[in-house]
């Protein structure tokens, strides 16, 4: 599978570090929308079925890979069949948790998530939350789904203003999604999370792929880390419902099977 032509200057380098030096290489994606296809229900979420056979080949040759995602990490886990990889780290709830050959390491979260969690169904309520609205409590966080409302648009724009206060005053961190509205412990990101793990793995060169705007800080940190001398590549998993993310690409592929298709040219191209 040929690898595709990154737009910029910036991303042919990093292509090209990424191809010359395997074995420096982090391969670092994000799980829903990157990996996993989108679909209504979280809970039937799954990665594609070529992702982790892909990943596996290229754990051949790469140093390792990260998933740096919002969901849970052991779930990340599970939906993405990742259980048996080398060499695979899982950065669950935006970098917070930590999966690792089978253990996971998490602080605790702060008293504002049960406190957040104790307020949402009044919050929805006064707001006139439509039916279809839904909450995935996630442990370290709360989500508000709006997919499968009559008009998901519409009440993701009723619900923002009401999720936004709740965020206030329990301390909480706002991260908008693809249809849903997340409250999480404040003071890490994706940015951070991929910072960090590429400290600590001597990482020579990178790729990030994400699709959603919790993925910003993690192309925005890669942008800064090409500034300091570290090649990377930036993969946008496109779509119709995030269109903001193309700019800061160096490549846009189509969705989850385009990710897929993207890394086995990547093994094919290293000879794993
Ligand atoms: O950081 P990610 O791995 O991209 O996780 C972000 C959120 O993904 C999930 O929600 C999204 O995917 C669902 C399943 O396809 C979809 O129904 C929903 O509309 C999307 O927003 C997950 O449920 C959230 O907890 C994650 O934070």
């Amino acid at each position: 599978m040929p690898l595709p032509d990154p737009t910029t200057e910036q991303g042919r380098a990093g292509l090209a570090a990424l191809c010359a030096d395997p074995a420096g290489a982090v391969v670092a994606l994000d799980f829903d929308g990157t990996l996993a296809p989108i679909v209504p229900d979280p809970a039937q979420a799954r990665a594609h079925p070529g992702a982790a056979p892909a990943l596996r080949r290229l754990l051949r040759r790469i140093d390792s890979v990260a998933i740096i995602t919002g969901r849970p990490a052991g779930l990340a886990v599970e939906y993405g069949g990742l259980a048996g990889l080398d060499r695979l780290v899982v950065l669950g709830g935006y970098g917070r948790q930590r999966w690792e050959a089978g253990r996971l390491s998490e602080p605790e979260p702060p008293a504002g998530v049960a406190e957040a969690r104790a307020a949402l169904p009044a919050v929805l309520s006064e707001a006139g939350a439509p039916e279809g609205t839904w909450i995935e409590d996630k442990g370290q966080a709360v989500a508000v789904h709006t997919r499968r409302a009559a008009e998901p648009e519409r009440a993701f724009a009723l619900l923002r203003g009401p999720l936004v206060a709740l965020a206030e005053r329990t301390g909480l961190a706002v991260e908008p999604g693809r249809l849903v509205i997340e409250l999480r412990p404040p003071g890490i990101d994706k940015g951070t999370a991929l910072r960090r793990y590429l400290a600590e793995r001597g990482a020579r060169s990178v790729l990030f792929g994400g699709d959603d705007l919790g993925d910003v800080p993690a192309f925005t940190e890669l942008a800064r880390l090409r500034e300091q001398g570290l090649p990377g590549l930036a993969v946008c998993s496109g779509s119709a419902e995030v269109t903001e993310l193309t700019r800061l690409a160096d490549v846009v592929v189509d969705g989850p099977a385009g990710v897929v298709a993207l890394l086995e040219g990547y093994a094919d191209a290293i000879g794993a």
